[in-house]
């Protein structure tokens, strides 16, 4: 099968299926064979937030592609719009946000394609998406459980609006889920209130709770951010076990690149709203023909420098500019080290194919200068 995708045109065209990557999955260029229809497209997906001084472009005109099996990963600094773009997946966005364009086409169990963008978020089609079909896990699994039930009971509960098991078997089930995802003696455990567990086992909870229905796509929102570095690495692992086993599909979020090298198949780098540069992510290490990209890679940590920077990692120089106030022209040339004068402040350029697979938002790679290193 053929695909690329472009923001602004929505099309699909060209590029092989995706070939494997280092990422999860060991399987997936048979997974894409088996199964040639994407599970999730996202179209031209626009959403707004009205805040005080004015509009918020938080996601502005992003076209994404989900292959069953594989791991999309979003990348990019705090405010790029990579969480409103999932949440707007889900209907879970807060009150003062609105999808305002675009498409989320889904490919139910029932191989039904449904807009997920046109759906009343609150409505009964949505409902049953949510958490049965699609799950998600956040950054800070406390606020996935109230504080004031044991975990087992808020998992039960969550089994039984998607199933028709007894509570008993939900039980049951919980119990084997809590055991799955490697929390010790679950029989006990299942009992526990959330603020009784350590932030690692809690985070174990909330993935049991999220692929208690075995969803069909996961969207996993910084899970690791906020866990310490050896049990970030066993979350990952956990995840890509339980993605094979379940045969789900991903979107993983995150800042951290090294966390997207090791698990994503196909990689989709965000700045201020919008997608600037989407590869495989071999291709996207290899080749990175986005300044910010580059930039974000640079920011990569490793042991040595970690250490001589005592701990401190590099972060893209300069700041993301304000929301209520984007840059002309491409909007990260205020920060961009190959900004070309009466260029890049001057029209906004639109994703481009650079390479098999590989889209790019920039005029130095539109051009062909984009140094690619093969
Ligand atoms: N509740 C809100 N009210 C107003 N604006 C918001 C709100 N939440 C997000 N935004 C705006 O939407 C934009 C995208 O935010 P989003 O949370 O998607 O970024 P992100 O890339 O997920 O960042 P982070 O890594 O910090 O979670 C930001 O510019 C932010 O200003």
């Amino acid at each position: 099968m053929q695909r690329t995708h472009t923001a602004g045109d929505g099309g699909t065209s060209g590029a092989p299926a995706i070939a494997r990557g280092p990422g999860w999955n060991t399987n997936l260029s048979q997974v894409v064979d088996e199964w040639p229809e994407p599970i999730l497209e996202i179209r031209n997906l626009v959403t707004h937030f009205a805040g005080a001084e004015g509009t918020i472009r938080a996601v502005d005109d992003v076209t994404l592609t989900l292959e069953r099996g594989s791991t999309l990963g979003i990348v990019g600094e705090s405010g790029c719009g990579k969480s409103v773009t999932v949440r707007s997946i889900l209907g879970l966005l807060p009150g003062q946000a609105q999808i305002v364009g675009g498409e989320i086409l889904y490919r139910g169990r029932d191989e039904r394609v449904v807009d997920l963008a046109s759906l009343n978020p609150r409505g009964p089609e949505m409902r049953s998406v949510r958490g049965n079909e699609i799950a998600m896990i956040f950054q800070e699994p406390m606020a996935a459980f109230s504080p004031v039930y044991p975990i087992g009971r808020q998992i039960v509960e969550a089994v039984r609006i998607h199933t028709d098991k007894s509570k008993r078997d939900a039980r049951s089930h919980v119990i084997e889920m809590l055991a799955r995802v490697g929390v010790p003696q679950p029989e006990r455990m299942v009992d526990r209130f959330p603020f009784e567990l350590s932030g690692g086992l809690l985070q174990r909870a909330m993935i049991a709770m999220a692929l208690s229905c075995r969803p069909s796509i996961l969207i996993a929102d910084e899970p690791t951010t906020a866990l310490d570095v050896t049990v970030q690495g066993q979350v990952l692992t956990l995840l890509a076990d339980l993605q094979r086993e379940m045969e789900m599909s991903v979107i993983l979020i995150s800042h951290n690149m090294g966390v997207i090298a090791q698990a994503a198949d196909v990689v989709a780098v965000m700045y201020m709203g919008r997608v600037v540069e989407q590869a495989p992510v071999w291709e996207l290490f290899d080749n990175p023909q986005h300044p910010y990209t580059r930039a974000l890679l640079e920011s990569v940590p490793v042991i040595e420098t970690e250490a001589e920077l005592g701990g401190r990692l590099r972060a893209v120089a300069g700041d993301v500019p304000n929301p209520y106030d984007v840059p002309s022209g491409c909007r990260f040339h205020p920060r961009c080290t190959a900004f070309m004068a009466n260029m890049c402040e001057r029209a906004e350029p639109v994703l481009v194919k650079v390479g098999d697979e590989h889209t790019a938002a920039c005029f130095l790679a539109e051009h062909g200068h984009g140094e690619r290193r093969d």
